[in-house]
């Protein structure tokens, strides 16, 4: 009965005598060793197993020929049996567990259980991807693949925070598609789409530095945010930006009499220490008010928070 029970388990089962010969070896280990009992029952384990050079199994059969049980870490040794589901297969990771045996006779054994665990590591891995990638799109747009409200909200927060404990200057751009409702209602929806995405790409494509971020504020807006620029090179971003999107020239017959006959934008710029402002919120209604008198000037154009 008992043999049936070690032929028939899931899991690889193999017991050393105190000199570390190999006295018991079940069905299981056979089967995924690719070596046979007869072949390697008496013999020493790390005569079966040269590779098997690993100094923590070495001190857990020690261990557990003097009584104590151990139990190996799966992330520190994740496969230290050469152990193939099937042949030519990738090593299978093992869940090991040395356990001290005392034989009738008084003679300390030690059982070595091996259990396969490929399917366990494979999915955890493929959850952590997957938990990345989540994470990732939790905080990216879906149409442009810029950052999102959510991200920029964050991001701003902690800009500011930032530029107050080391006072260094800190830039907020609001940009908008100039006539973007008229682009949708003439050239389609979809192709609102394409404008829109080919608008942040050009606006990213400036954007060099790791701190600044672009963002998808709302629909036909964005949002920059610079940190450590002065006021001088933060308006040259800035134009530089609004030239970017119109040297796309997409064309736009329909910005009314004054606007060119191209996609352009207008932007909005404030200063966190030069617009006076001291929170987020002051900030972006800074940045904001700028913006519409970019629009009310004519648009296509940049203007900056007055001082102070
Ligand atoms: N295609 C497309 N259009 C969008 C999206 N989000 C917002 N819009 C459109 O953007 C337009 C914004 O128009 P308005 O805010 O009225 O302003 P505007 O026409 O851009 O005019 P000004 O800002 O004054 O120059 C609306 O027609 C929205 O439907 C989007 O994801 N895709």
């Amino acid at each position: 009965m008992l043999e049936a029970v070690l032929a028939a388990a899931d899991i690889g089962m193999l017991v050393l005598d105190s000199a570390r010969r190999i006295v018991l070896w079940n069905r299981w280990m056979a089967r995924y060793s690719g070596r046979t009992a007869t072949e390697v029952l008496g013999r020493e384990l790390h005569a079966v197993f040269p590779e098997l050079d690993n100094r923590r199994i070495d001190a857990a059969i020690a261990q557990a020929l003097r009584g104590f049980p151990s139990v190996l870490s799966q992330t520190l040794h994740k496969a230290p049996f050469p152990l193939v589901a099937q042949a030519g297969g990738p090593r299978m990771q093992q869940a090991v567990a040395v356990t001290p045996v005392a034989l009738p006779g008084g003679e300390r054994h030690c059982l070595i259980q091996i259990t396969d665990v490929s399917a366990a590591v494979n999915r955890e891995r493929l959850l952590r991807v997957q938990a990345l990638e989540l994470r990732s799109q939790t905080f990216s747009d879906g149409l442009t693949g810029i950052a999102n409200r959510r991200h920029f909200d964050v991001a701003v927060e902690k800009e500011v925070r930032r530029a107050k404990r080391a006072g260094t200057p800190l830039t907020l751009l609001m940009i908008d598609i100039d006539h973007f409702k008229a682009y949708n209602d003439h050239y389609g929806h979809q192709q609102g789409d394409e404008t829109l995405v080919r608008v942040a790409a050009a606006l990213a494509s400036l954007l060099q530095r790791p701190t600044d971020l672009l963002a998808r504020y709302g629909g036909e807006e964005f949002s920059v945010i610079l940190p450590e620029m002065d006021e001088p090179q933060a308006l040259a971003m800035a134009e530089a930006l609004r030239r970017r999107v119109r040297a796309l020239d997409i064309p736009h017959g329909h910005t009314g009499p004054a606007g060119e006959p191209f996609v352009t934008i207008s932007i909005g710029m404030a200063m966190l220490d030069t617009a006076g402002v001291a929170s987020v919120a002051a900030l972006i209604g800074a940045a904001d008010r700028a913006l519409y008198d970019a629009k009310r000037c004519g648009r296509n154009r940049v203007m900056s928070a007055p001082h102070g």
